[in-house]
């Protein structure tokens, strides 16, 4: 059977009298890329901030890894949170260190590693997310937007995380970087068997990565499969999302699976 590594159940969140979500349910699967696609401002961001605990909901249940994160506290909840790591959108990268530092921050909650380990094991995992060894001693002001996201994506696998959120992890790179990104999600999940949630616009990334796509409108996941699967859904925003043109060029493949 499919093991769920976050169960979201009758989430619903809102900021004074502006409901985000209401009675929204969603799954992420063992070892899955979930791509979490919606209009802008339906709550892709909120979603995976909730999910995270850097949101509290209004109402629902977020469980991760099998724990509801709304009970856990002190170290319990520590222990979970370092059990996933997260590429927020912009980076969100330390301005004042360098990125061997910045992926060195969540080694710091590690007992027991030495300052020598501990640059060892960053240095570790700005290689494996494809940055050259010159990168560790770069600020990130001095780095392309593409290797940001990199420095970024180092950070999220510091501790070796058994899920990783990313939000919008292509967005603001050249095609040639985005696809290069994409290859490097699919890598990293292949190997070291991690779970995706993504929160992505890029229909590239979605055909390219993602195993189901869940989308978000009306407050909740409306539909969630696969591309083929979603390619069927009578719903019209799903409809132009998924037919328009520029999917359809992204897609061209999955129409034909859904055909044939
Ligand atoms: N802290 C907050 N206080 C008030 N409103 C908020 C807060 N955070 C998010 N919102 C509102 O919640 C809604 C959803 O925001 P969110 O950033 O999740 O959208 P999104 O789907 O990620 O959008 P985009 O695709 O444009 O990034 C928006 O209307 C936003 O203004």
């Amino acid at each position: 059977m499919t093991e769920n590594v976050i169960e979201v159940r009758g989430l619903r969140n809102q900021f004074g009298s502006h409901v985000v979500h209401n009675n929204l349910d969603m799954d992420l699967r063992r070892g899955e890329i979930l791509g979490v696609v919606g209009g802008s401002g339906t709550g892709k961001s909120v979603l995976l901030r909730s999910i995270v605990g850097l949101n509290r909901p209004a109402a629902g249940t977020v469980r991760v890894l099998g724990q509801d994160i709304a009970t856990l506290s002190g170290p319990a909840r520590e222990a979970l949170e370092r059990r996933w790591g997260v590429l927020f959108q912009s980076g969100a990268l330390f301005s004042s260190l360098n990125v061997r530092e910045n992926v060195e921050v969540p080694l710091k909650a590690v007992p027991g590693l030495s300052p020598e380990t501990r640059s060892a094991l960053a240095e570790l995992k700005v290689s494996m997310a494809g940055l050259p060894w010159i990168a560790n001693d770069k600020s990130p002001a001095d780095l392309s937007g593409g290797m940001v996201k990199r420095a970024g994506l180092a950070r999220a696998l510091a501790l070796d995380p058994e899920i990783v959120f990313l939000d919008e992890p292509t967005a603001g790179l050249d095609p040639i970087g985005a696809d290069a990104f994409d290859r490097l999600i699919l890598e990293l999940r292949d190997s070291l068997n991690l779970s995706v949630f993504m929160v992505t616009h890029d229909l590239d990334t979605l055909h390219t990565c993602c195993d189901r796509i869940a989308v978000l409108s009306d407050k909740r996941v409306l539909a969630s499969g696969t591309i083929p699967e979603l390619l069927k859904v009578d719903d019209p925003w799903i409809h132009e999302y998924f037919h328009g043109p520029r999917a359809r060029a992204a897609f061209s493949t999955d129409e034909g699976k859904e055909q044939g």
